[in-house]
């Protein structure tokens, strides 16, 4: 385990090299040149060193590589792991800013002091002493206070960049680039707070799970890009057609799952009937030559959180709904009012 004053110095070296190499300081850039100044990795800091005694640029693209290379094994534990150390050293700036500022008061400090003896009835000698004391505390201090707030500025950016860029990892992390709502990743997250909140609360939370119907004929017949663009469309369709408080996610493939806060069943139904006939009620067809691909249809399965369940089961059971809505004809919604016995 570091000390503070490692990490702290850790964090300055880590900076340095981002700056000098001209790389983003994104936390995937990070986690190789924090590896790289701990020294924890041999084989990752032979690898760069040999290619800057070859004069070689260390690019966006070799990062990349170098972090494929040595962290790929465990991607998403490694990606968590940056995040926190990310997190920490930020919080490390952070503090090294108060101490600066607190430096600058301690200066002030002293030329209060220097204030003070001018006001004690002094002799003129004790005077020109002051005189000249008080011309090299404001010196001083002047000097001081451009540094520091030439540093103050220029770190005050740097956090402000690597909290931007970490913000913006962090929501990366948790959308699916295709449709724009959240993934699974975000999905399980967001879902355990609703049901802790549920708990807590004494409040309903119900859940949709929605599946498209044939949508692996929209791929064969009109190809994967307009079968991308199907998913699209049935995102935004049923983003529009939620509340606010309501949740979307990407559950995987052609399906979606909706977290409904402060829901009973009865209104989860409601809302999983609307959200088919706003799908089925547009007539799709092609961009360029407009052909016909015909209604899309949705099978929904809705259960309501039951007391002391978590997550997974409150999954499967609205999977298993879906999967029943599927094999009853597909195009409709079941839910625990249907199947009490699931
Ligand atoms: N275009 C596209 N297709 C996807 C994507 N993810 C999954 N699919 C396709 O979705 C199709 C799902 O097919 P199936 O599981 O057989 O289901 P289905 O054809 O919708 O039939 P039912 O669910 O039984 O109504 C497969 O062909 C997948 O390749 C994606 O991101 N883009």
């Amino acid at each position: 385990m570091y000390n503070h004053y490692q990490m702290q110095s850790f964090l300055n070296t880590t900076l340095e090299h981002l700056k000098k190499h001209k790389l983003h300081p994104i936390p995937e850039n990070y986690k190789v040149w924090y590896e790289y100044t701990c020294t924890s990795n041999t084989e990752l800091n032979e690898e760069i060193d040999a290619l800057m005694a070859q004069q070689t640029a260390i690019s966006e693209e070799i990062c990349h590589k170098l972090l494929k290379k040595y962290f790929v094994s465990n991607e998403q534990k490694d990606f968590d792991a940056a995040r926190l150390a990310f997190s920490h050293l930020l919080n490390v700036v952070i503090s090294q800013i108060s101490n600066w500022s607190s430096n600058h008061g301690s200066f002030c400090q002293a030329l209060e002091k220097c204030t003070q003896k001018l006001n004690s009835d002094p002799s003129i000698s004790e005077i020109k002493d002051i005189i000249t004391d008080l011309t090299q505390e404001a010196k001083s201090m002047a000097d001081a206070s451009n540094d520091i707030n030439s540093v103050l500025g220029s770190l005050n950016n740097e956090v402000k960049q690597l909290r931007k860029d970490l913000e913006q990892a962090g929501s990366e992390a948790v959308t699916d680039s295709l449709t724009g709502v959240s993934n699974r990743r975000g999905l399980d997250e967001r879902l355990r707070n609703a049901i802790a909140e549920a708990q807590n609360q004494h409040s309903d939370l119900s859940l949709i799970m929605i599946d498209l119907d044939h949508f692996k004929t929209i791929n064969d017949s009109f190809g994967h890009n307009t079968g991308d663009k199907v998913l699209k469309l049935a995102a935004s369709i049923m983003k529009k057609n939620l509340r606010s408080s309501d949740f979307l996610a990407r559950y995987g493939g052609e399906e979606f799952t909706v977290i409904l806060p402060n829901t009973n069943l009865k209104s989860a139904v409601k809302v999983a009937d609307h959200l088919r006939k706003a799908i089925s009620a547009k007539q799709l067809s092609t961009g360029r030559n407009g052909q016909i691909i015909g209604r899309l249809t949705i099978s929904a399965g809705v259960t309501q959180h039951r007391p002391q369940e978590n997550a997974e089961t409150l999954l499967d059971r609205g999977d298993k709904y879906m999967y029943k809505a599927k094999h009853s004809g597909r195009n409709r919604v079941i839910s625990d009012s249907d199947l009490s016995s699931y």
